[in-house]
């Protein structure tokens, strides 16, 4: 059976019948799978330069502004800087330090709405995903309460196209399909409201300009305005880098979170491991989670590392493609191979107890961030929201499954 929601498991199947190195065509593109670390190494490590490249996208052309973003940007000088800019300026250790206020908000802000449903069953998906885009959208831009939500529906939209190939993209030789299928008119009207929203807050941060307080805080948006100011970026650039973070950012941390604390109820034992672990690090601190204690978190760092092994939320990474001609193509590692673990399909934190392996990409088997070239670069924010969130959550309530009548009574019916 074909399972299309989760094409990471359905390459794992058919590596199993077919091999670890496997050719698909899509439409006119062909793709080639890799499923084990051993080729994964040598289309990693020894063609590594090869695969930092990404292919045309229809989504990434148009909302990344013709591809100058981070994510989609060929590789080469522009991408280089881009890249500086974003790992020692925008998401270094410092900057996401600084924005610890604006987590806690937001996770409280969650907290605050669960403690107002008390008693009723209710959706954590929505709330994570928006308390997410929050931290982010407020890390980067100064926006106010009607914007955030134009902003929020707009690039659900926009992460709906950016992740996943179109027709158009498949068929590229065929020049009319973009318009024949919609898809470039549909790109284009959210790319316009993008811009709209975006250059209203470009103006709001110029008018508001440097006052000269170096201790006044700084988002991502002020930082890049000075690259914009010295003739580094244009503006369309610094558009293009906030529409990836703010697609980037989001999704991923929100998906972690929900996954996390799906598989914590679906094994109490675990769950109340973990609460009691978070409980006693904070039991002094009323209802602050000081991040400052987060070492000790030991048990819920597992937790977090065996979500992202079952459930990377880029579990085939962001589509590369070979600029020359080279032995090996294209590559998927999957964290549910049997061959590199035990019980491969259970959710035990407890495997990561004994082991080295870390998100940093050296193990090829386990890459949840990617790894070499293309890593992702904010592994620290990333892991800052999920586990915050995840300690105040299991800090302060209880959670079980709702229990679903599966067998109603003939008068329901
Ligand atoms: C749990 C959270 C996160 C996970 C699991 C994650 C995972 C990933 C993965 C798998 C990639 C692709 C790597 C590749 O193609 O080899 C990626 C790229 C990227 N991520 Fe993340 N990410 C997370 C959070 C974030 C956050 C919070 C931001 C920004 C605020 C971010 C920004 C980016 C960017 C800009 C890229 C593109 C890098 C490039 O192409 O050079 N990510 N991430």
């Amino acid at each position: 059976m074909l399972r299309a929601a989760y094409p990471h498991r359905l390459f794992r199947d058919l590596a199993a019948a077919h091999g670890p190195l496997m050719h698909l065509q899509l439409g006119e593109l062909h793709f080639l799978i890799v499923s084990s670390a051993e080729f994964a190494k040598e289309a990693m490590r020894t063609h590594d330069t090869n695969f930092a490249n990404r292919p045309l996208m229809l989504a990434s052309e148009e909302l990344a502004y013709n591809s100058t973003g981070i994510t989609f940007s060929p590789y080469g000088d522009y991408w280089r800087q881009l890249r500086k800019i974003c790992t020692v300026e925008l998401l270094g250790g410092r900057r996401v330090r600084s924005f610890r206020r604006i987590r806690e908000e937001e996770s409280m802000n969650t907290c605050r709405w669960i403690a107002s449903r008390r008693g009723s069953a209710i959706d954590l998906s929505e709330r994570l995903y928006l308390s997410s885009f929050d931290v982010v959208v407020r890390a980067a831009v100064k926006a106010n309460a009607k914007e955030r939500k134009i902003m929020v529906s707009t690039f659900m939209e926009s992460v709906k196209l950016a992740s996943g190939f179109l027709m158009a993209d498949l068929y590229p030789s065929v020049k009319l399909l973009p318009l024949i299928t919609g898809a470039r008119f549909k790109i284009r009207r959210i790319r316009r409201e993008v811009d709209e929203v975006l250059d209203g807050i470009i103006e709001q941060h110029r008018a508001a300009g440097d006052d000269g307080d170096d201790a006044k805080f700084e988002g991502f948006l002020d930082i890049l305005l000075k690259f914009e100011k010295d003739g580094t970026l244009t503006t369309d650039n610094v558009k293009a880098v906030l529409v990836d973070i703010f697609i980037a950012g989001t999704d991923t941390s929100a998906a972690t979170i929900e996954w996390a604390m799906s598989e914590l109820i679906r094994n109490p034992s675990k769950l109340i491991k973990a609460q009691q672990e978070v409980r006693k690090v904070f039991d002094n601190e009323g209802s602050y989670i000081d991040e400052d204690k987060f070492h000790d978190l030991k048990y819920l760092k597992l937790i977090i590392k065996e979500t992202l092994r079952l459930h990377p939320p880029a579990p085939l990474l962001i589509p590369k493609f070979n600029s020359q001609r080279c032995e090996i193509n294209g590559y998927e590692i999957l964290g549910r191979d049997p061959e590199y673990w035990n019980d491969a399909e259970m959710f035990i934190p407890e495997r990561f107890e004994e082991s080295s392996n870390d998100f940093n990409g050296s193990y090829l088997e386990y890459i949840p961030f990617g790894a070499r070239r293309r890593i992702c670069p904010s592994m620290l924010l990333g892991l800052a929201n999920v586990e915050l969130s995840l300690a105040m959550l299991l800090h302060h309530f209880d959670f079980e499954m709702p229990i679903i009548n599966s067998n109603p009574s003939p008068s329901s019916k």
